[in-house]
């Protein structure tokens, strides 16, 4: 799983090999180098427009398009395990933990991240399916590219624009994305970025999070003044943080494992990290509490995206996808909703996004004045197979009554039994 792709760009301007890393977290702090990490952050120039997918006459593609690519949605073994050790430490839902003073063996081996300016033409691979994410290695995402497709090269991006480009521009070929977690709810900037790029979902994970509680070996709690990690950790993490007796600053990185990472890289004694005990394991961290996640059935759902949408079935549960507007506001809902509801469709999920270019709705007349609506994206979720009739049947009604309609994916859904308790990172 990590290894990374060396492309031309890359080669040309050495800056993964080289000692001029730009690793930007914390924010605050973004002009640290790493010497370790070596992660450039380079933001994203390339922009795409999405495309209307008409069901209507796309219908056939549907049927007649690409190969099949398995989305091979299995369980993980959780290989992680931390090392026993001496001394007492936090317990939390339910886990208890000894604390192994000693630091532990880092990998210095990690892929770096990959940039926008490394996004040149992939160079030949092996048959090994390449995954990107974003994030450093250690980071859920990683986790979650690794629990469905087990035997993948997990390709590190500095930012989601980058594992977009990626898969685009051929040097990865699927891309990893958080969506929506059960306490944190859902990731809107993700569910913008679905619109931007033309990438099709072509299968879902949903990922047990445990997080735990990172310092240098030998730091305690007293010590600390700031925790730091991806705002959704945080937000994951704020009750029990507090319950620690945590009261200090919070500061929001890119990732998890990268806030690990910066702790290791600068040797801060006064902050502590949110992250996976396999981020520990990498950067020679301690774990000083276990399971501090504000829920222990905390899990994360990631959606696999792919260039080409894969050939739906019937044979297995699917999920599909959709994402539409209408110009004349929200009175269209009630009715796309119900086309479902005909014909026993259940939804899973909906979410609405503003409309990114026509956020507002002028409606009344000037005399009286105006009233101003939002308008909105709404992204639905529901639980059948674009080969089943009754979606094809229900998204053809869908398509008389918006003015934008558009099918991210039609995948298989995640089966995997529920267990709450495992420590898959
Ligand atoms: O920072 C990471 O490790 C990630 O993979 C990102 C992310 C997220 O975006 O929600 C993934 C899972 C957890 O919910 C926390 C963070």
């Amino acid at each position: 799983m990590n290894s990374i792709i060396p492309s031309k760009s890359i080669l040309k301007s050495l800056s993964y090999l080289d000692s001029t890393p730009k690793l930007s977290i914390p924010r605050k702090n973004h002009h640290h180098q790493s010497n370790r990490s070596q992660i450039c952050t380079i933001k994203s120039i390339y922009k795409h427009e999405s495309r209307n997918f008409s069901v209507g006459s796309n219908r056939a593609d549907w049927q007649s398009s690409c190969a099949i690519l398995a989305s091979n949605v299995v369980s993980q073994q959780s290989t992680e395990k931390t090392d026993g050790g001496n001394a007492d430490i936090t317990s939390i839902n339910g886990v208890h933990q000894t604390l192994d003073l000693v630091p532990v063996q880092q990998e210095t081996n990690l892929p770096k991240p990959l940039s926008i300016t490394d996004l040149s033409p992939a160079p030949m691979h092996g048959s090994q399916l390449r995954v990107a994410y974003q994030g450093v290695p250690g980071a859920y995402s990683e986790a979650a590219a690794g629990k469905a497709y087990p035997n993948c090269e997990a390709i590190p991006c500095d930012q989601f624009e980058v594992a977009f480009q990626a898969v685009e521009l051929w040097i990865a070929d699927r891309a990893v994305l958080p969506v929506e977690n059960s306490l944190g709810g859902s990731i809107h900037r993700n569910y913008d970025l679905l619109l931007r790029h033309n990438l099709h979902i072509v299968g879902e994970v949903q990922l047990p999070v445990h997080h735990c509680l990172l310092v240098l070996p030998g730091v305690r709690k007293e010590y600390l003044n700031r925790v730091i990690s991806h705002p959704q950790a945080l937000s994951q993490c704020e009750l029990t943080l507090t319950k620690l007796g945590l009261s200090v600053a919070r500061e929001a990185v890119d990732d998890t494992a990268g806030a690990a990472e910066f702790i290791a890289t600068h040797n801060l004694r006064d902050t502590a990290a949110i992250a996976s005990a396999r981020a520990a394991e990498l950067y020679g961290l301690q774990i000083l509490a276990d399971g501090i996640q504000d829920d222990s059935s905390n899990v994360t759902r990631f959606v696999m995206l792919a260039r080409e949408p894969i050939i739906p079935r019937t044979d297995r549960p699917f999920k599909t996808s959709i994402v539409f507007a209408h110009d004349k506001g929200t009175s269209v809902l009630f009715k796309v909703l119900s086309a479902f509801a005909f014909r026993n469709i259940s939804l899973t999920k909906i979410e609405s996004r503003p409309y990114r270019n026509r956020p507002i709705r002028v409606v009344g007349d000037a005399s009286t004045g105006t009233a101003k609506h939002f308008e909105y994206m709404f992204y639905v979720d529901f639980e059948a197979s674009m080969a089943d009739p009754r979606a094809q049947n229900a998204l053809a009604e869908v398509q008389e009554f918006t003015s934008f309609l558009r099918v991210l994916g039609s995948y298989p859904m995640d089966m995997t039994p529920w267990s709450p308790s495992n420590r898959d990172m």
